[in-house]
This record gives structure tokens, sequence and C-alpha cells, in this order.
């Protein structure tokens, strides 16, 4: 479980999460909303100690992430937009082999968890494939086997669908779709609701470093359009 308790966070003195609670069960699927600038990012961030509060507290499973940042690290897995700025190796596989190798996993089951997250992604069979050769699109879906490979509790993506074409973001969804009945939460970040409202459990609606709504994708659907988010 991820939870936020009374959480504020400001930009040097500008305030962008404001007194901010939440709590995100394993395997719900939930989709973040709101308008640029809405500190939906901001919050992501939080989740597994990439920032921290400067008031309240996150807390991972009942810990607070401070407090043990790798177990953090472990059960929340975490897509950022540029996914360029995430890879650590120069071959798919070895870049997505890298975190479950620092889990201290044995050699095949390191290789088991790197095919299967490449069929999830659609790349299967590109391990040998130098990252810096791959479209920017191939890039985004790599960062998400990646992140994938750690079978966190919670995947965490902001703005995932950036330069993905419609096959490649219809293989991601439907990936992160069957997430969640396996027991792995969803946190989904994204301007593009297309096809992904009717997945959700819930909607959570920011703006202005607040939660404006939260209910499921059914009754968000109205008040979506206050917070100025595209609804297909
Ligand atoms: N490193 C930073 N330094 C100063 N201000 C920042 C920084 N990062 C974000 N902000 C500000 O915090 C606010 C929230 O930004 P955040 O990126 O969390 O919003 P967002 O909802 O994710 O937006 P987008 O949809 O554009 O990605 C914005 O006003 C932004 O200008």
């Amino acid at each position: 479980m991820i939870e936020f308790r009374s959480v504020s966070y400001a930009f040097e003195d500008v305030p962008v999460l404001s007194d901010l609670s939440l709590s995100i069960d394993d395997g719900e699927f939930v989709v973040l909303a709101g308008a640029n600038g809405s500190g939906k990012t901001t919050l992501l961030r939080h989740c597994n100690g990439l920032l921290s509060p400067d008031e309240g507290s996150v807390l991972v499973d009942g810990r607070p992430v401070e407090a043990d940042l790798i177990a953090a690290r472990s059960s929340v897995g975490m897509v950022f937009q540029h996914p360029r700025d995430q890879f650590v190796a120069a071959t798919v596989g070895a870049d997505i082999a890298f975190g479950p190798e620092n889990l201290g996993l044995p050699r095949e089951e390191i290789d088991r968890r790197v095919a299967v997250a490449l069929e999830a992604v659609n790349m299967g069979g590109r391990g040998d494939d130098r990252i810096a050769t791959l479209s920017g699109g191939e890039q985004a879906r790599i960062a998400i086997a990646g992140a994938l490979a750690m079978e966190p509790t919670h995947l965490v993506l902001d703005e995932p669908f950036t330069g993905l074409d419609d096959p490649a973001r219809r293989s991601v969804l439907d990936r992160l779709e069957s997430l969640s009945p396996e027991g792995t939460g969803v946190v989904l970040a994204t301007h593009d609701l297309r096809d992904v409202l009717e997945m959700a459990d819930r909607v959570i609606a920011m703006r202005d470093g607040r939660i404006v709504a939260d209910e499921p994708p059914e009754r968000a659907r109205d008040g979506l359009a206050d917070v100025a988010v595209r609804v297909p």
C-alpha cells in the first residue's frame, strides 16, 4: 500500500502539493489526471523517495519511504516521461537485467524476467539491440520493461505513452490491464485517457496540488472536464 498523510511540498517557496492525503491499495489501478503543472509528477516522485515531503509523510507498505529507500524502490517501480535518463546499460537485455541483478536473483530467473518483460512490451527477442539505436517509442517500451522486470508491488508511470504509436500503446495498455488482477497496482499519470478510464478502479484528479476528485471512472467523467483533461 502507498499512503500519503497530509503531505505538503514546495519548490523554493512555491507550494506544489498542499496537505494531500491519499491511500492506494495493492492491486488497485489508479489513473492520476490533471492539467499541466497540477502536481502529478511531484506527487509520483514522493512514492519512492526521489522527493521528500516538507510536511507530512509518505508510507509504502506501512513504512516511511525515507526509513528504507531500498524497500520502497523495490516495492514501487517507476517509469518516467523521459526514458533516456533511466538507462544504465548499452543493450536492451543488459539494461532490463540490471535491476533484477541488483536483487541478487539467480541467472535463470533474471533471464526469465527479461524475456517476459520484453514480450510484455512487444519487443520479444530484441535483448541484443543497442539502446542508442532504438526509436523514442521503443526506448519508452524498454523503460517500462525494466520496471516490470522488478516485479514491483506497484508500478508508477508518468505519461508513459509519449512517443508511442498505437500498436505499442495498445500492447503496453494490455500489459498494464493484466497486472492488476495479478496483484500489481498501477498508478498512471496521463493526459491521454483513451482506453484508460475503463481499466481504472479509481480516477484521482488534481488541481493546484490538491486532490479535487477521487472516484470510480464512471463517476469521474464530468469532474475531469473541470480539471482541463480531455475525456474520450
Ligand atoms: N524542479 C523544479 N523546480 C521548481 N519548480 C518545479 C520543479 N518541478 C516542478 N515544478 C513546478 O511544480 C508544479 C507542478 O509540477 P509537476 O511537474 O508536478 O506537474 P504535472 O502535473 O506533472 O505537470 P505535467 O502534466 O506538465 O507533467 C509546476 O508549477 C512546476 O512548474
